[in-house]
């Protein structure tokens, strides 16, 4: 059977692998037989010759490739313009000229290319540190290899949580789902099994095989590479996207604000180059004169700013033990509006350590019932040895007592190896070690997973097979016969402690042979089992950092409600509303977001529900961030537009994390948010530059070559004042950021910088008219005293106006520029000036200036810097682009109000709007982006 589907696949096989629609409709035996390959997994020989045949399983490079950046220089057809022209003039005119239009745009072209270079290497680098791995059969053993390392033929597994590493023939599927949304856009989950497919399937519909790029949302599996990288459905998307990281939205918006631009150089040009002619000067000249205003327009340096930003972004939070995984992270975590998190290791210490165990009459176990006891119980220190342990004496028809029950319900080792956390805390309880686990012998087990929150083992001891399970309490006790109520009361009481509990219990199973969750019924309560695990030190301090920041904190859990709304009180987080697992599944998508935004706590929730609310909370427009260490948080943290994760987590959930925190110190968390604000708000003081004075002053040039009966500057002039611009411009990222910048999650607003620039842009102009009629009109400048004059006047404002425009605090100097920004502005108009008097003066078409223009262009410099300080404080006002403090919506404002030191009461700014949803397909695409990034080589 099978033969036409082999022998349809009979190209690929040749090159040593299979397509997944192919594969899925062969038995598993012919897939392996297809592939040469072997349920022991291939050798390490094999391994070598097949990598050789199909190369890596990587979707991406991030080698950097130095040319590559230098072309992308080129890119702009400005340039390549301009560099035509300047050739065409050197052989037909002005050879000056001509060589110094050259050497400056050289320069300028050196400069974006040592600056994205160094940002690119930058990122690059962060992908050498971070490894991506599957856990693969080779030669008959489980190895940990880099997912780019895979080849068709080898043999993986997959578990809840993980990326699928290639696409796979599943060999086994137990329960196994996986969320295809990466490649089908379709939410629900697709189930799996190993039976063939009927050939012919739709790629969307294979389900016996597990696809690259894919997440698996439950069970596990095993599963036969069958191809890999480009011969993926994912791979092919993700080379179609293009190899660079995906743009951000801030980027989108980047690129929305040069188009803008480039539209109005268009049309500037075109009509400066008719001007020009009209009035019958060189056509050469006029293409040179034109294309280099349309060039000092075009914000070149731009993606360089912003890549240099992002570079110093993350190095600044590498220096607080926070690692991001891709340069665009930054920016991330500065957009983030609402943080949900994980408990235990995140919000507490993750040390847990069990404080009591209390048999099924609620007292201590061991200790003499109450009504005849000699003394009370020693309530507080439970896991005290000196406490007869339970089965001291032979089992008995009662069961094990509640610390033996929780030993053999149990999946850590007795030296603490494998198992969650809470099982390794059993047994490090020092009353562990009397327990006579060893006289039984374990059958089966039910493993514990977190929809269902309990474990259950078949033992044999003395009093013959049982069956134990142990679990969150109130289940278990759901699963009990007679339930003494002191038992229920001790639960209560101990949660509302914020005592984590779980029950244990048991029950005679003579009959049974394996184990099923139905098995889990009639079963007598052996005891509780309650664990202490701390909240964090500074786990208060960053909650209150986080609310000033107008970053709404919900705590999502599985644990018990009343537990998660302790460890909030005990951390200051104020609690809005609770929802439970429960809640959630009677809530449809629609309903979804409203009734998030009204809770703080979601408890009892299973992993999908974590993950269903983070995505609830992204179609609602909002920015998420999800911070959680197991394997039960992976899925909300490949769905949150930041996953954020500790380097004591579980691999899977540092494989699916954007961000990792080296240490477990959550006040970083602010840190991360305001650096990538920062970076925002840096980016948008260029941009307002380039939008108002730059734009304003090579506009202004233009519009005097039609008035002026000589070019107001020569184009190699231009482009120099240009290019002292744009370095001092270098130092914008450096920049300090004014707290109220950083109060507030920024978004990127078109309108506001339209409007930005329709105002600051003719203001500039009106200004450079009045200083054209000033040197004209009064002091009777030539040509080249024009040009000088008007080459420094316009330097200084262009470069000065940097301080006015940084900040929304007027008079300016009140809010303090970072020192490298000082020094460049001010060594900008220093060189400007200077220029005139050096040697280079005359090649350049400059010459000194006359004393008397001195004065002039200072007065010039100092009115303008104080119109736009006027100008700047109408805008500001009705303007949300350096925005102040305030609070941002629903319970956030709460969040403030509650919180001591929360930002001040907002002054009379407007809010802002309603949150916008994302088009999908750009979220979409970005989020492939995201996952490709594992797929990378060198
Ligand atoms: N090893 C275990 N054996 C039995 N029950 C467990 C075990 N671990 C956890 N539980 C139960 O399952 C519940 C959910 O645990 P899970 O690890 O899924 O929660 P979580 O979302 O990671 O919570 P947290 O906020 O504590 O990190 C726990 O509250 C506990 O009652
Ligand atoms: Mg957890």
């Amino acid at each position: 059977m099978g033969t036409v589907a082999v022998r349809a696949t009979g190209a690929a096989r040749d090159e040593g692998w299979l397509a997944a629609t192919d594969a899925a409709a062969l038995t598993v035996a012919d897939a392996l037989a297809a592939l040469g390959g072997d349920p022991q997994g291939l050798t390490p020989d094999e391994v070598r010759r097949r990598r050789d045949r199909v190369g890596p399983n990587a979707v991406r490079t991030h080698w950097v490739s130095a040319l590559a950046v230098l072309a992308r220089q080129f890119r702009s057809a400005l340039l390549g313009l301009l560099l035509a022209a300047a050739t065409v003039s050197f052989f037909v005119g002005e050879r000056t000229d001509a060589v110094v239009i050259g050497v400056i745009l050289a320069v300028s072209v050196g400069l974006g290319f040592a600056n994205e270079y160094r940002a690119e290497r930058a990122g690059a680098a962060l992908h050498d540190r971070v490894r991506h791995v599957a856990s693969v059969v080779r030669a008959g053993r489980v190895e940990t290899v880099d997912v780019v390392d895979l080849v068709p033929g080898d043999v993986v597994r997959i578990g809840l949580g993980q990326v699928v590493p290639a696409d796979l023939r599943l060999v086994e599927a137990h329960r196994l789902e996986c969320d295809e949304s990466a490649l089908t856009g379709e939410s629900t989950s697709a189930v799996k099994d190993t039976a063939p497919v009927p050939p012919g399937t739709p790629p969307d519909d294979l389900a016996s095989c597990a696809l690259m790029g894919t997440v698996v949302r439950a069970g596990s599996g095993v599963g036969l590479v069958v191809a890999t990288a480009g011969h993926t459905a994912f791979g092919r998307i993700a080379v179609g996207l293009g190899t660079r990281h995906g743009e951000t939205e801030f980027q989108q918006g980047l690129r929305r604000f040069s188009l803008l631009l480039a539209r109005v150089a268009g049309v500037l040009t075109a009509l400066i180059f008719v001007i020009n002619l009209v009035l019958h000067r060189p056509v050469i000249d006029a293409v040179l004169f034109s294309l280099a205003i349309a060039v000092g327009i075009t914000p070149q340096l731009l993606p360089a700013i912003v890549t240099a930003s992002l570079a110093a972004g993350t190095r600044a939070l590498a220096a607080r033990r926070v690692l991001v995984k891709r340069l665009v992270c930054v920016e991330d975590l500065g957009n983030v509006e609402v943080l949900f998190t994980d408990k235990t290791g995140t919000l507490t210490d993750g040390r847990l350590t069990l404080a009591e165990a209390l048999g099924p009459d609620g007292q201590p176990d061991g200790a003499p019932a109450p009504p005849d006891a000699a003394g009370p119980p020693d309530a507080a220190d439970p896991g005290d040895a000196t406490h007869p342990p339970d089965a001291a004496g032979p089992p008995d028809a009662a069961g094990p007592g509640p610390l033996l029950a929780g030993l053999l319900a149990n999946e850590a080792g007795p030296d603490g190896a494998d198992g969650n956390p809470l099982d390794r805390a059993l047994w490090q309880a020092p009353a562990a070690a009397a327990q006579p686990v060893d006289a039984y012998r374990r059958v089966a087990v039910l493993p514990f997973d977190h929809e269902r929150r309990r474990v259950s083992v078949l033992v044999d001891g003395l009093a013959g097979r049982i069956l134990v399970t142990k679990g969150a309490a109130e289940e278990v006790l759901a699963l009990c016969v007679d339930v003494p109520q002191q038992a229920r009361d001790a639960l209560d009481a101990r949660l509302a402690d914020g005592g984590r509990v779980v029950a244990v219990a048991s029950r005679p199973a003579p009959d049974l042979a394996g184990l099923d969750p139905a098995d889990e019924r009639d079963l007598r309560l052996a005891g509780l089992l309650v664990l202490r695990d701390p909240p964090k030190a500074d786990a208060a301090g960053a909650v209150r950092r986080l609310a000033a920041l107008g970053v709404t904190v919900k705590v999502i859990t599985g644990d018990h409600p009343a537990v998660a709304v302790r460890v909030c009180e005990q951390l200051g987080l104020p609690v809005t509303g609770v929802l439970t697992g429960a809640d959630l599944a009677g809530l449809d998508d629609a309903a979804l977001p409203a009734a998030i935004e009204q809770a703080s706590v979601f408890a009892r929730v299973s992993p999908e529900d974590k993950a269903r609310l983070v995505r609830a909370q992204r179609t609602a427009g909002r920015d998420v961030a999800f911070l959680g260490d197991g394997v039960n948080d992976a899925l909300a943290l490949h769905a949150a537009d930041v996953g954020i994760s500790v380097d004591t987590g579980t691999d899977v959930a540092r494989d699916a994390a954007d961000v990792l925190l080296l240490d477990k110190d959550l006040d970083v968390l602010a840190d991360g948010v305001t650096e990538g604000r920062r970076i925002f708000a840096n980016t948008i003081k260029y941009v307002l530059m380039g939008t108002s004075s730059n734009f304003g002053n090579m506009f202004s040039a233009a519009g005097a070559s039609a008035f002026l009966p000589f070019l107001p500057m020569l184009p190699g002039q231009i482009l120099l004042n240009n290019l002292i611009y744009d370095l001092s411009q270098i130092a914008i990222p450096t920049d300090r950021v004014d707290a109220d910048q950083l109060a507030r999650p920024a978004h990127w607003d078109l309108r506001e910088i339209r409007r930005f620039m329709l105002t600051f842009g003719p203001l500039s102009s009106l200004f450079d008219f009045l200083a054209f009629a000033l040197l004209i009109g009064v002091l009777h400048a030539g040509p080249t005293e024009f040009r000088t004059g008007w080459f420094v006047e316009s330097l200084a404002t262009q470069t000065l106006v940097v301080f006015a425009i940084r900040t929304r605090a007027s008079p300016f100097w009140r809010s303090r520029p970072s020192r490298p920004l000082l020094a460049a502005a001010l060594a900008a108009v220093a060189v400007a000036w200077l220029i005139p008097y050096l040697p280079v003066a005359g090649p350049l078409g400059f010459g000194p200036l006359p004393p008397v223009f001195v004065p002039v262009v200072v007065a010039l410099t100092v009115a303008y810097l104080a119109l736009v300080e006027l100008a700047k404080r109408t805008l500001f006002a009705a303007s949300d682009l350096l925005r102040p403090p305030g609070p941002v919506t629903g319970t956030a404002g709460t969040q403030q109000a509650a919180a001591p030191q929360a930002a001040a009461p907002q002054a009379g700014t407007q809010q802002t709007g309603a949150p916008q949803a994302r088009p999908p397909e750009a979220s979409r695409r970005r989020r492939t982006h995201r996952r490709a990034a594992r797929f990378t080589t060198r």
